[in-house]
């Protein structure tokens, strides 16, 4: 037991404990070790380091989260005690070893997950525990039942739509056109998303271009009150807070092993009272799912999942053989959506086919459209420039400005990368041009990104531009350009592939 007086840190390592070596030192503690930090009766966990010069004898250094998570200020004393071991290690060990685990077992993990008192390295035992030995129904249900209710769960009077993306192809910004399509034709459409996970841009890094994403369940209300829709980042609402735990730990693994994946969207789902949901399962050569056959395992998965949650699910299994659209990076993405909405005849037939598709079936399952006819409703929504005066007022609701696609400002430092033959373009890499896109600095940098001149299918010149990098740091431009060199997303090929002569 140590009484130590606080010293406020200005660091965002979240659960360091820092005291003075000699404290340490004549301490039963060690470094690395758990600690439980006490004030007046509340307790927070923490992981102990200790330093000779940065913090002083008798003092505890302890960063802005624990401190607003404890009630504590500057000079006031607490109290260090051993922390136990977590109650659900033994859980996460179980599933490591490759066995089913009981209801109250997955509650435990996601119990103490949200508590704090699993630190990082458990947490990604568990994740990749799951990418390796994944979980039955069962166990996904509990799963998806803990994490909504360990946070704030939303109800509505009457059917509450929403459209969801399994994510994983770039430029996959669907929603920015989906939810103000629907919510012009008069459905209740709340959209949470979350930041990127695999991607170089989460609908809530691209929205948040334009208008707060961090949104409280208060402010949600009044917005879906307004105008009928909105989105906003799920993270930051206390909606599912083991949603956003896990999605940090899967972002630098790269990893979104389905039982998180649907359990995370289902949970953000339940949690926000929807119950007439439309999961986008983007399929093809590079996306998180390489074939219609998985695809539909995956769209079986979901389906029966919401039957247990009693949310109403149809999934839509889409192209995702290559880029949606042409803008890859959280503003060119959000430039390009809302271009899309002011006049669609000029954005990419990816992006515009795919929304006013899904948007379609939206607005047949909300009976404002005949079987069939949604995508026409959808499209003439769009034409007549509903969607985007929708779209205005929902960016203004949350907190933004009216703004027109050629005022959003992407990177001032800019690449083109040119084709070394004439040819023809067969191929292109989503999984290259999102590594491209991060290297530039997306989504952290939001206006890093890659704006894409050619899709598959394009004949091109030697010389032509095939997709130009953008970034704000010219060092990060520079290592995405020598990344673009190696990796060579774009691929060119000519119509001669082989001579073969006589000799
Ligand atoms: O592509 P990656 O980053 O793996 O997946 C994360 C993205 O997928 C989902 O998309 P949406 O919210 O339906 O648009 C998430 O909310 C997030 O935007
Ligand atoms: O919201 C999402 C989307 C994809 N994968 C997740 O885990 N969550």
């Amino acid at each position: 037991m140590l009484f130590l007086k606080v010293r406020v840190l200005d660091i965002d390592l979240e659960n360091l404990v820092l005291i003075n070596s000699e404290d340490l030192k004549n301490s039963q503690y060690f470094p690395q070790d758990r600690v439980v930090v006490e004030f007046k009766g509340k307790e927070v966990i923490g992981v102990l380091y200790s330093s000779t010069t940065l913090i002083n004898r008798g003092e505890i250094g302890l960063p802005q989260k624990l401190v607003k998570e404890l009630g504590v200020k500057e000079g006031d004393t607490v109290t260090i005690k051993h922390a136990e071991k977590p109650k659900s290690l033994p859980y996460i060990r179980k599933k490591m070893d490759g066995n089913k685990l009981r209801k109250e077992e997955i509650f435990a993990i996601i119990d103490e997950m949200v508590d704090g008192k699993l630190t990082n390295i458990e947490i990604s035992a568990f994740v990749t525990s799951l990418y390796i030995n994944g979980m039955d129904m069962d166990e996904i249900e509990a799963m998806t039942i803990r994490m909504a209710e360990t946070g704030e769960m939303v109800n509505w009077e009457g059917h509450i739509f929403d459209v969801h993306s399994i994510g994983g192809v770039p430029g996959n910004k669907y929603a920015l056109l989906v939810v103000p399509i629907v919510a012009s034709a008069g459905l209740k459409i709340p959209k949470t998303s979350s930041r990127a996970i695999t991607s170089a841009a989460g609908t809530a890094d691209v929205v948040e271009v334009l208008t707060r994403v961090d949104l409280t369940i208060e402010e949600i209300k009044r917005v879906v009150k307004e105008t009928n829709g909105c989105m906003v980042w799920g993270g930051a609402l206390d909606l599912a807070p083991a949603d956003d735990i896990t999605i940090n730990v899967e972002r630098p693994l790269g990893i979104d092993p389905e039982p998180l994946l649907l359990s995370s969207v289902m949970a953000k789902k339940l949690a926000m009272g929807v119950n007439k949901l439309l999961i986008d399962i983007p399929t093809g050569y590079g996306a998180k799912v390489k074939s219609i056959k998985e695809a539909s395992s995956l769209a079986r998965n979901f389906i029966e999942l919401s039957d247990r949650l009693r949310i109403a699910t149809e999934c839509a299994i889409t192209y995702g053989g290559q880029p949606i659209g042409r803008a890859i990076g959280p503003a060119l993405e959000a430039k390009e959506a809302l271009l899309a909405l002011e006049d669609y005849k000029q954005a990419p037939t990816s992006l515009v086919e795919k929304s006013i598709s899904l948007a379609g079936i939206l607005l047949e399952m909300g009976g404002v459209a005949p079987t069939g006819e949604g995508k026409y409703l959808a499209e003439d929504l769009l034409a007549r420039g509903k969607a985007h005066d929708k779209f205005m007022e929902i960016i203004v609701a949350q907190g933004g400005k009216e703004v027109s696609s050629d005022e959003i400002e992407v990177g001032k430092y800019k690449a083109d990368i040119h084709s070394p033959i004439d040819g023809y373009v067969t191929r292109i890499s989503n999984i290259g041009i999102t590594k491209i896109a991060k290297e530039a600095g997306a989504p952290n940098d939001k206006k890093a990104g890659v704006y894409l001149n050619v899709k598959v299918g394009n004949k091109v010149e030697r010389g032509d531009v095939l997709y130009t990098i953008y970034s704000d740091s010219e060092e990060r431009l520079k290592s995405a350009v020598k990344l673009a060199r190696i990796v060579y997303p774009v691929k060119v090929e000519g119509m001669l592939l082989q001579k073969i002569s006589r000799f």
